[in-house]
């Protein structure tokens, strides 16, 4: 029996039998299938625990994957041969004011007057400064001529994401980097100017942009030439370099330098030397950047006051938006030190100052990198380039702002600047519409709408960056009696600008940012329209006689990004070095300067909605002053001013 039920269990089978191959087969089946599962099931944990590792340890805040390196020649040849000999307090907790000692092992980088960098050789057809010819010989397209045939598209696209002040900030931060000085007589145009129609012109001439009698806008005034300047170079400053160099008048940094000035001199008038202050201009019981005392006129008994501010940046009455971001921060200025001085009675003025002029500078570079790059280049390149990382200090990088940015890449937002400015009630109703040209080196109408202003910025729609400018900031005429009646285009004068800095060509620019060689116009079509690149085909005799702004300006933006791809490149990597090569950057861990975790901790929660409450009289402001809130659906987006507490405890 049991037998039987065993064999029951277990059918006896002889070796012959053909049931034997059969069972083997598929125990041997079942057996590889369960290896196989196994094995995958390892694998997977392998790599699962490979990847885990690989996070903890790879750190992108270290290396970004991108970086551009310079091909040009000449960045040494002005700290070699001009640069003043400079003794630096390796243990100095401020910045100079100049800039100076920034770089121990090179104290000048990054100076005031020192030459802007360049990533690629200048072109000029002499070699020396004459403006670069194209390749068949003929002189570069009349820049005039090409604003009125390519950049025409006068729709104006708005930016619902984004508001108005996004273009004040921008310039905020472009006169605290950048100021390249035309070579004017007391900020007017030389007289040589007025005689560009004569037989035999004069050679400053040679730079200006003539116009056709048949001008759209400049036509009916009579208007022969849009005038149009040279840059300052290095003679100027002692220090013949060939090709012509220009040197940047402001600090290189993002220091604030628009605030305090980069040079000494500057800086000393600006201040109240009591209590840390700045001085400051009081009118209608609020306060104001000082009043430049060459602009009060006495007639007889009566003084007139044409309102022109000083402050650390001559640029400062350029408009009336970089006007209220320059009297927004010396009434922030004021406000830290006064709340510092509460807090540490025993500090002198200097310590206060300083310490006041240390915060204000970490802020403005918190809010560019963490607010406003992220708008204008967006997530794409902020992470290739590592610009939302913390900052890692490398004093083989230069810091300085580049020829190919100031006078190219950067000036792409002039695209984006407002047609005209909205002065705005409690209610947010409009009572006055400024136009750039009335307020032209003309900032009157602030006094005592610092609130109007601000509420007219924040609450209208910003333009969407397209090829062309608007209408009122390209195709205007200013009569202002320092300057007479003249033309006034940017759009032209920034094509203008490239060639007079020696800027290459678009296509050498575009490879240098990675983007294929092209050999023929057509080669474009993959970053530039196809109209455009037939009416590039017009104007140039050939493809690699382009100018890179025209280029930049045609190509199409990335998406996320307010520019094309070799704009984008450009911005992203000097804003990078500005970032990594600055010693004194709010975040550089074990230096002289640094702040304590606390410190910064407490500096990362200030906003520009904070700098507003505490100098305006706004009552509510959304948490990303660039964003636009609708205040009658979303007006819970903008919370009272009592929830922007500025904490300096840490001090
Ligand atoms: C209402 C707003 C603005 C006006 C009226 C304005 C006007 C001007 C003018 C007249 C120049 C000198 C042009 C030349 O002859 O070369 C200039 C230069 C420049 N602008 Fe603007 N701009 C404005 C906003 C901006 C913004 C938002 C940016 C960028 C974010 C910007 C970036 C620059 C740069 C980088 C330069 C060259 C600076 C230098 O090297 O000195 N601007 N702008
Ligand atoms: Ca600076």
């Amino acid at each position: 029996m049991g037998n039987i039920l065993r064999s029951r269990d277990k059918p006896l089978l002889n070796e012959n039998s053909p049931l034997i191959g059969l069972e083997s087969k598929s125990k041997l089946k079942w057996f590889n299938l369960r290896n196989v599962v196994l094995f995958i099931t390892l694998l997977l944990c392998i790599l699962i625990v490979l990847y885990v590792v690989f996070m903890i340890f790879y750190t992108p805040t270290k290396k970004s994957t991108l970086r551009l390196t310079s091909v040009a020649t000449i960045n040494n040849d002005y700290f070699e041969k001009c640069s003043p000999p400079v003794t630096c307090d390796p243990k100095a907790k401020y910045r100079t004011i100049n800039g100076s000692c920034n770089n121990l092992q090179n104290p000048n980088w990054g100076a005031a007057l020192t030459p802007f960098y360049r990533y690629m050789d200048p072109v000029f057809s002499d070699g020396i400064s004459a403006f670069r010819v194209q390749s068949d010989g003929s002189p570069l397209p009349n820049a005039r001529n090409l604003t009125l045939t390519i950049f025409q598209d006068t729709l104006r696209i708005c930016d619902y994401k984004n508001n108005e002040l996004l273009v004040p900030w921008g310039q905020f931060i472009t006169h605290d980097t950048a100021f390249s000085p035309v070579r004017s007589v007391n900020s007017s145009f030389p007289a040589a100017l007025d005689h560009c129609q004569d037989e035999h012109p004069p050679t400053e001439c040679k730079a200006v942009i003539p116009l056709s009698p048949d001008d759209p806008v400049y036509g009916k005034y009579n208007l022969t030439i849009l005038k149009f300047m040279r840059l300052i170079t290095s003679p100027a400053y002692n220090c013949t370099l060939v090709p012509d160099t220009v040197l940047n008048k402001n600090t290189h940094y993002i220091d604030s330098s628009n605030v305090y000035g980069s040079d000494p001199d500057v800086t000393n008038e600006l201040r109240l030397f009591r209590g840390g202050q700045l001085l400051y201009n009081t009118i209608k019981k609020q306060e104001y950047c000082p009043q430049d005392p060459t602009r009060v006129v006495k007639k007889g008994n009566e003084t007139q006051v044409t309102i022109a501010f000083l402050a650390g940046d001559v640029n400062v009455n350029q408009n009336l938006g970089i006007a209220l971001l320059q009297n927004l921060f010396l009434r922030f200025h004021n406000y830290i030190a006064n709340q510092l001085e509460v807090a540490h009675p025993l500090w002198t003025d200097e310590i206060i100052y300083q310490e006041t002029r240390r915060i204000v500078a970490a802020v403005t570079q918190i809010i560019t990198y963490d607010n406003f790059l992220p708008i204008i280049l967006g997530e794409k390149y902020i992470n290739e380039y590592g610009l939302n990382h913390e900052t890692n200090y490398d004093p083989t990088i230069m810091p300085s702002m580049a020829q190919e940015m100031t006078s190219g890449a950067f000036r792409l937002l002039h695209n984006i600047i407002p047609a005209k400015l909205n002065y705005m009630t409690e209610n947010y109703t409009t009572y006055e519409v400024e136009e750039p040209s009335k307020s032209f080196l003309r900032p009157d109408t602030l006094i005592g709408n610092v609130d109007g202003l601000i509420r007219g910025l924040t609450e209208t729609p910003g333009r969407e960056p397209q090829s062309s400018y608007n209408d009122l900031i390209s195709n205007i005429v200013i009569k202002i009696p320092s300057i007479n009646t003249t033309g006034f285009d940017l759009l032209s004068y920034d094509i203008q600008r490239g060639r007079d800095v020696g800027l290459p060509p678009y296509t050498k620019m575009r490879s240098f940012c990675g983007l294929p060689q092209v050999k023929s116009f057509d080669d474009l079509s993959d970053h530039i329209p196809s109209k455009k690149i037939d009416q590039l085909k017009y104007f140039y005799s050939s493809v690699d006689d382009i100018d890179y702004y025209v280029g930049i300006l045609l190509e199409d933006k990335v998406i996320g990004s307010m520019f094309g791809p070799t704009g984008s490149c450009v911005i992203a990597d000097s804003f990078y070095r500005f970032r990594n090569g600055d010693r004194f950057f709010y975040d550089v861990k074990d230096q002289p300067g640094s702040f304590t975790s606390d410190q910064i901790q407490s500096l990362k929660k200030i906003t520009l909605s904070h700098i507003i409450c505490a100098t305006s009289g706004i009552e509510r402001i959304q948490k990303d002053a660039f964003r636009l809130i609708d205040h009658i659906r979303m007006m819970k987006l903008k919370p009272n001013c009592e929830t922007y507490k500025i904490d300096l405890t840490a001090w």
